[in-house]
């Protein structure tokens, strides 16, 4: 069962008409990133997604059941968010207690509990900092504290706000080997991200919004190949996409090893 946004709009309460007219699917462990330029409505639209906004016109249902008349903290249990900032998420003193926020407030048991503690641990790669003060920890430490708290519930959805942003190389391996488990236990992840490499390598469906609208939804492949998109949501070429395009090898390269064997 997917989340389903149906012609969904959201106005802010100043008015301002930030997505308008949305229709958009998200199956059950499935890889989506929501590209496009700032104020495009992506951010608008992954917290419709997860109940932190509701729509002022349309429906969002979550398998099968709609977000509206069900609380945020409720609807939280289906759909995570992990938000760019992990200092706007993490709340606890140290790891180990931010970790067993969601289990407190959900009363669960402590077997229960250290069950969902130790695979968001082994997840997200933490395990040497549960006893460490979250402030003391690198940026991108704090990043996958913030993903394992998200990891400790039992969501079927994972919304990941910009994840790659702040992070080094090895804190990128590390997310992808996430992103790759999360898929193999049929979670899905929807991602916003100004980082093409990253969608490039990651998502095998882009949907490209601009003026809170969807104007792309399809392979990375084809909505990257596509100049009208990528002027309307100003996003840049791959740089290995338009080398493929200046030799006139192909117009649809989005990895090195698309270009590779077409080199005579
Ligand atoms: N709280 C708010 N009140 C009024 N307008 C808002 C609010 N939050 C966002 N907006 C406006 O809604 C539009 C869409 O914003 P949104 O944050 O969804 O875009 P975005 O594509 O996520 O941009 P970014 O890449 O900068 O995060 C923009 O015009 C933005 O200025």
């Amino acid at each position: 069962m997917p989340i389903t946004l149906h012609d969904v709009h959201h106005a802010y309460p100043d008015g301002t008409l930030a997505v308008r007219g949305v229709d958009l699917t998200v199956d059950r462990g499935e890889r989506l990133a929501i590209v496009g330029q700032n104020g495009a409505g992506k951010t608008t639209t992954v917290k419709l997604m997860n109940g932190l906004l509701r729509p002022t016109r349309g429906t969002v249902t979550i398998d099968g059941q709609p977000t509206a008349g069900r609380t945020t903290a409720r609807i939280a249990r289906q759909v995570g968010y992990v938000f760019q900032n992990p200092d706007d998420q993490i709340f606890a003193g140290d790891v180990r207690t931010e970790l067993t926020l969601v289990p407190r407030y959900l009363r669960w048991d402590a077997a229960y509990t250290a069950e969902r503690v130790t695979r968001a641990v082994d997840l997200t790669g933490i395990a040497p900092h549960l006893d460490s003060n979250p402030n003391d920890l690198p940026f991108p430490v704090r990043k996958f504290v913030a993903i394992a708290a998200i990891l400790v519930g039992t969501c079927d959805y994972v919304i990941l706000d910009e994840p790659t942003a702040g992070l080094d190389r090895p804190g990128t391996r590390q997310l992808l080997a996430l992103m790759d488990r999360l898929r193999d236990e049929g979670i899905a992840v929807v991602t916003i991200t100004h980082d093409m490499r990253f969608v490039a390598d990651a998502f095998p469906r882009v949907v490209a919004m601009a003026d809170g609208t969807v104007i792309a939804d399809g392979t990375a492949a084809d909505v990257f190949a596509d100049d009208d998109v990528l002027a309307r949501s100003q996003l840049q070429r791959l740089e290995v996409a338009q080398l493929a395009r200046n030799l006139h090898l192909t117009d649809r390269a989005i990895r090195i090893d698309d270009v590779l064997h077409l080199i005579p």
